[in-house]
């Protein structure tokens, strides 16, 4: 897959009266290199509707696209792949529904589970929570940095932080050995998303460097 630094998820209620195309939007404008649409709330059709839309957004940037999830949807809007819980479908199954040239993410909040993931042809993984979150109801104890470290030292697959991240944490995710940020409330809520999105970056370029 096309590498990544910066991965924007949808939260539509945490910029009421904005748009979520105009919101991700301008997280593209700032650098986001993949998004994804995580909606708990919308039907089918609903959902189909708006990864049609993000799918048309991200394409005219030349940004990859993620629909949570829902597997059929992914396929249906032509997204580039699709991301995956543990509880979901297993992904030796979802490849086989989605085609080789497509990526499969999964989260894990364990060791464990990256090894696996990896194991089964996994193109990334998210890491987290790494902090606390109420983003996610049915989220489970943080994970802190020490878990971006086992990562770090061991799986090679693409990997990416989660979980209640800010840019005034972003520093010990960096210094943890992230070299990848995934972030919901904080970009998407902020009254400066391109802004906030360029800052995130910044720091990530100096990680780099350090
Ligand atoms: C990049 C990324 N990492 C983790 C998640 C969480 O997925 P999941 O565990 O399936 O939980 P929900 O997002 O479905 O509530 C994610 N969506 N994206
Ligand atoms: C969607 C999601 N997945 C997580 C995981 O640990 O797998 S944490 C999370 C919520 C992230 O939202 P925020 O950036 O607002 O904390
Ligand atoms: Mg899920």
């Amino acid at each position: 897959m096309k590498d990544f630094r910066l991965y924007a998820i949808t939260g539509e209620q945490f910029h009421p009266g904005r748009g979520m195309i105009e919101v991700m939007e301008q997280a593209i404008l700032g650098g986001a290199d993949i998004v994804q649409l995580r909606d708990k709330k919308s039907d089918k059709p609903e959902l189909l509707r708006k990864a049609k839309e993000l799918r048309e957004l991200t394409r005219r940037h030349g940004v990859t696209f993620i629909v949570n999830d829902h597997l059929d949807v992914a396929i249906e809007s032509d997204a580039d792949g699709v991301h995956l819980g543990q509880g979901d479908l297993p992904i030796e199954e979802a490849r086989k529904r989605i085609g080789a040239g497509k990526i499969i993410g999964i989260s894990t909040h364990a060791i464990e589970e990256a090894r696996l993931a990896e194991r089964q042809g996994a193109d990334y993984i998210g890491v987290g929570p790494i902090f606390p979150t109420k983003t996610k109801e049915d989220v489970v104890a943080p994970v802190t940095v020490s878990y971006i470290r086992e990562v770090a030292s061991e799986i090679r697959i693409p990997f990416v932080a989660i979980g209640g991240i800010k840019l005034s944490n972003a520093d010990q995710v960096i210094a943890a050995g992230a070299t990848r940020i995934c972030a919901v409330s904080e970009i998407v809520g902020s009254a400066d998303v391109k802004g906030t999105c360029e800052a995130f970056l910044a720091k990530l370029r100096n990680g780099r460097q350090a």
